[in-house]
């Protein structure tokens, strides 16, 4: 049996008195099983020692993104080596903003999910695709390509750290939800891919979560799929209602 997995993804928000606030009323007062369900939550950077210092022990804190760089001369990054030195354990990548905004190509994807793996951090590997990609009929190639630039960097173990977060572009911060069953039929060939691209333990092993404007009023019906594994939540992760949806998979 899959261990449910919630991350939260707070993106670029809050100021350091909002992320204090959101850690001291919700997050801290999250009750949960961690043999049920496994909770991360994504400050911005400038926030994560603070949060690192004030969680409660049973929550994750994970980065978003960042170029996972080598230490050295590169003004404005963050290095895989100094997020490992933090002892963060999580990190998001691939995210749809990111492909979006600045230019992460499936290959860059990829490359960055292997550097974070050979330094042991666990990644949460968003795919998803676009509205115009969904009504043309190509959301399995789309996905089935973000993948394979995955799987061409990694071993077969280190699927073990992966948790993939399907998140159509098209749901993302727009209140459209994908329906408990359109989640459920591309999580079902996510599977499918990971049983016949990398084998029977990825298969049933690895968690596949669903991101796209998940609330507490539609959390409990798609945590119902057989293989949707949890949520990668970004709005309502910043609100008291990040409870309910850990609640629904709790
Ligand atoms: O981007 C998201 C989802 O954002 P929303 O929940 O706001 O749609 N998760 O990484």
């Amino acid at each position: 049996m899959r261990r449910y997995f919630v991350g939260g993804n707070w993106k670029c928000n809050n100021t350091i008195a909002q992320t204090q606030s959101l850690i001291n009323t919700v997050i801290n007062k999250l009750v949960f099983d961690i043999n049920k369900v496994e909770v991360a939550v994504a400050p911005i950077f400038l926030h994560v020692p603070w949060v690192q210092a004030n969680i409660q022990k049973n929550v994750q804190v994970a980065i978003q993104n960042s170029s996972l760089t080598k230490m050295g001369a590169y003004t404005g990054e963050i290095s895989v080596e100094q997020v490992k030195d933090l002892g963060i354990p999580w990190v998001i990548l691939g995210h749809s903003e990111r492909r979006q905004y600045y230019g992460e190509t499936n290959e860059i994807v990829g490359k960055k999910t292997r550097i974070a793996l050979d330094y042991q951090l666990n990644v949460m590997a968003c795919v998803g695709e676009k509205l115009a990609e969904r009504e043309s009929g190509q959301t399995t190639q789309v996905i089935q390509a973000q993948l394979n630039s995955i799987k061409k960097e990694l071993t077969t173990e280190q699927w073990a750290k992966v948790v993939v977060a399907y998140e159509p572009v098209w749901a993302i911060g727009t209140g459209k939800t994908a329906s408990p069953e359109q989640a459920q039929e591309v999580h079902a060939f996510i599977r499918g891919w990971l049983k016949s691209q990398i084998g029977t333990q990825a298969e049933q092993a690895t968690r596949i979560i669903y991101g796209g404007s998940v609330t507490e009023k539609n959390a409990a019906d798609l945590i119902k799929q057989p293989d949707l594994d949890g949520f990668l939540v970004g709005g309502a992760a910043l609100k008291p209602a990040f409870a309910d949806i850990v609640a629904a998979a709790n």
